[in-house]
Parts: C-alpha cells; sequence; structure tokens
C-alpha cells in the first residue's frame, strides 16, 4: 500500500453497525409480521446471519443496504436441511446457539477455521444447564456443534466473562424458557439486544447489573435504521488525528455509551474532538456526527471495566499508542485471545515489524510513544480489525507497507477502502 497524500479531509457516512445488523436479523426473524432494516452492515459476518436464518426457513429480502424479513414468530422456524454456516462470526454463531436452544429440533453449526478456535463453553455451559443439548469437538468447546433444543428452564447465571455474545444467547434462550431468567453481568456489556427487545414490543429489565427477562414473549416486526458502527468509525477517528494535516467528519456515528469507550480514550489523550448528537427517542439507539483533527497525543492506561466498551478497538488504540508521547497501558484485556486471532499477539507482532516500541503481557500491552513507524511486509491473518489497523499505520509510516490478506477487512467494512480513497488529500 502506498497513499501518497497530503492529510484527510471531507467527511464519510459510517457503515451500519454490525452487532445491532446481526440482531435486527435475528429479531425479525422470530417477530411476527414483516420487519424492514434500513442501514443494513452488508459485511460478511452479517450476511452470514441471513444466511443462517434463510436455511431454518425464514423469507429474507436482502438488496444493498436494506433487508426485509418476513417473520412468522419464532416457532416457524424450521429444522434446518443443511449444516448452518458462520463463517467468520463469533456473534452469528453464539447469539443463534440461545435461539435454537429453545426450538425442538437438530441442527449443526461450523464455521471458518479461525471460529474452530474460539471458546464456546462460554455459551453451551449455560445453554445445557437450561435444558438444551449441545455436542461438539472437545465436549462442546469447538465446532463442528449440534444443537437439538427443547424445552427450557429458566436459570440465574453470573457471567465469568464481561460478554455481551454469552449475555445475549442466555436471553434468546430465556426468551423461551419458562419462568424469568436473570444473568447478572460483573462488568456492563453492550446492551444492543435489550434495546432490540424493546424495540420488538418485548420486555427486558436490567436492575443494577441484573438483567431479567421473561419466557414465552412474542415479539411484533418494526422497522429500524441501523446506527454506524463505532467500531469502524475508531480507524478514521485514529486516522483524523495521527495523520498531519487532517480534518474530518465522521457522519451517523452510533453513540451507545455501552460502546463509546473509543471517544472515552481519544479525549483523555488529548484529541480535538467534537460531537454532535442527533436527536434521540426512547430506546433508539444514540447517534451523531463526530469531527475529529490532527492532534498531539498523549499516552494513558486503559482498564478494568473500560474494557469492554472498547475491547474491538483496542487495535488501532495500540497504533494511536505508537504516536502518543509516553506510555500506554492496556491492561485487563484478556479476552483479546478469543477473538479473530490472539489480538495481543498479532497486534504487537505486527507493529513490531514496522518499529513500534510495543511488548505485549499477559493481559494487554505496553506501548511507548512517540515512535515513526517505518515501511514493511505484515499480515491481517485473516482478522479484518489487524487488516483495517495496518491500512491506517500505512498513511503514516515513512516506506511501503504491504498488508497480506486485505481481504479479511470485507468481514465488517466492505467499503473501507473507498473510504480512505474519498479522505485523501492527492
Ligand atoms: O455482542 C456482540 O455483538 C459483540 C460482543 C463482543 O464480543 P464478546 O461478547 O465476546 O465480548 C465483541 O467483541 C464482538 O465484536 C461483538
Ligand atoms: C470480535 C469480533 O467479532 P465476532 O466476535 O462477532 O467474530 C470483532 O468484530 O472484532
Amino acid at each position: 500500500m502506498n497513499f501518497t497524500h497530503n492529510g484527510l479531509s471531507g467527511e464519510i457516512h459510517i457503515p451500519g453497525d454490525k452487532s445491532i445488523s446481526h440482531r435486527s436479523i435475528m429479531f425479525g426473524s422470530i417477530a411476527k409480521g414483516k420487519t424492514v432494516v434500513k442501514n443494513f452492515l452488508a459485511g460478511e459476518d452479517c450476511l452470514s446471519t441471513i444466511a443462517c436464518f434463510r436455511k431454518l426457513g425464514v423469507k429474507i429480502e436482502h438488496e444493498d443496504q436494506t433487508v426485509i424479513i418476513h417473520g412468522e414468530g419464532i416457532d416457524a422456524l424450521k429444522e434446518p436441511e443443511e449444516v448452518l454456516d458462520v463463517g467468520n462470526s463469533g456473534t452469528t454463531i453464539r447469539l443463534i446457539m440461545g435461539i435454537l436452544s429453545g426450538r425442538p429440533f437438530h441442527s449443526v453449526l461450523i464455521g471458518d477455521s479461525s471460529i474452530g478456535k474460539r471458546p464456546m463453553t462460554r455459551v453451551v455451559g449455560p445453554l445445557k444447564e437450561m435444558g438444551a443439548k449441545i455436542e461438539g469437538r472437545q465436549s462442546g468447546e469447538f465446532t463442528p456443534l449440534s444443537v437439538t433444543g427443547g424445552e427450557l428452564e429458566s436459570i440465574t447465571y453470573t457471567l465469568p466473562v464481561a460478554s455481551a455474545q454469552v449475555k445475549s444467547a442466555i436471553i434468546l434462550a430465556g426468551l423461551q424458557a419458562k419462568g424469568t431468567t436473570k444473568i447478572i453481568e460483573p462488568e456492563k456489556t453492550r446492551d444492543h439486544t435489550e434495546r432490540m427487545i424493546h424495540a420488538f414490543s418485548g420486555n427486558v429489565s436490567n436492575d443494577n447489573g441484573t438483567i431479567s427477562v421473561e419466557g414465552g414473549q412474542s415479539f411484533t416486526a418494526t422497522n429500524l435504521i441501523v446506527p454506524g458502527d463505532i467500531s469502524s468509525a475508531a480507524f478514521f477517528l485514529a486516522a483524523g488525528a495521527i495523520v498531519p494535516n487532517s480534518k474530518i467528519v465522521l457522519k451517523n456515528v452510533g453513540l451507545n455509551p455501552t460502546r463509546t469507550g473509543i471517544i472515552d480514550v481519544l479525549k483523555e489523550m488529548g484529541a480535538k474532538m467534537t460531537i454532535e448528537p442527533y436527536e434521540s427517542n426512547g430506546h433508539e439507539e444514540p447517534t451523531g456526527d463526530i469531527f475529529i483533527e490532527t492532534s498531539e497525543l498523549k499516552g494513558v492506561t486503559i482498564d478494568g471495566d473500560k474494557i469492554p466498551r472498547l475491547i474491538d478497538e483496542i487495535p488501532i488504540i495500540a497504533l494511536l499508542s505508537t504516536q502518543a508521547t509516553g506510555k500506554t497501558i492496556i491492561k485487563d484485556a484478556q479476552e483479546l485471545k478469543v477473538k479473530e486471532t490472539n489480538r495481543i499477539d498479532t497486534v504487537v507482532n505486527e507493529l513490531k515489524k514496522l518499529g513500534a516500541n510495543i511488548e505485549a503481557t499477559d493481559d494487554g500491552m505496553i506501548i511507548e510513544g512517540q515512535t515513526s513507524l517505518s515501511g514493511g511486509t505484515v499480515e491481517s491473518y485473516g482478522d479484518h480489525r489487524i487488516g483495517m489497523m495496518l491500512s491506517i499505520a500505512s498513511l503514516i509510516s515513512d516506506g511501503d507497507i504491504e498488508l497480506y490478506q486485505p481481504d479479511a477487512i470485507a468481514v465488517s467494512y466492505p467499503s473501507f477502502f473507498d473510504h480512505i480513497d474519498h479522505l485523501l488529500v492527492k
């Protein structure tokens, strides 16, 4: 990659949120009636979710950023004749298991080689406790997995890891169980599932970190507009702050407080940034525009309950930190080891190749800035967020960066390179 440029300028519309796009398909499929979803993220992960629900018998029309789901209620889901392939998507496999656990039929779930290494017991354990029959490699830890659902009992479950995927899987099973399921969240994680239950006229409550959901609810179709994905915006927030001579506007960014850790970090680092929220109403996801320009940054410490609010942004925060003066310490982020790649290893290895002063720790990394980055040959290892972070690095590196496996970026941001091209001042 060799982007010759004189800074970044102009505005881009951030594509739809991946977490919310997945959930819009799932709830549209189990609701009754026609759900129209606008600004849907047509990235590979969300396309895998559509393909799975079509195999479960749901009629779904899809064109560009619009999806129409003809839901007939959860009881209308049918035993799939084929294997359900989730591709690269952890969110798809973990959430769909919550739905399948309460369905009286058999399904088989597979994914790509990355999914085959990601832990599933965190979801399989509580779902089996509720009554689902789930089997897989190494006692259900890894795909391929088979799920035979049926009648479920409610449980009270304390999450051992702060994971919105685990919470959401148990909520989706709890919606089909006898009685009230309670989930105790040690740290707050993204609440898109809870907001979507309200949007589809259902009920769920959160009392000081205890989420309660009543079984036997039915949902009514609705129309949704998916906000832009702050996890995608993060790459351009970083670019705007570290590429010299830059001033850019990111339109339509989701500003759900369970996701805005990256904004807090940028502010603490000293970024010149302003946020203009749109008017919101009720349970809809808050959204707004973000203005950012080239900034002098300083290192920060990121730990504890800040981590779930920016877990997917840590690769790009590592790059930001190489351009900040002083030390950035990221800790309590062991979860990075079980994402599409071990993101502690992939971030540290690839940034080191470009001359960054960065060291891995057991639960995060330590970065010492400010360092100028060189060119070199680097790899995404099939991880979209690593690919995008390294592409942004090429905007500030002294030499060319050659990136292997850039295709992975289409998992969450198919228009990523078009957006870079649009913002570059040539
Ligand atoms: O619920 C979701 O949509 C997601 C939750 C997070 O995973 P965990 O639940 O494993 O923390 C996040 O990393 C993932 O990209 C999307
Ligand atoms: C971890 C991610 O997604 P998933 O778990 O859905 O594969 C991600 O998008 O960074």
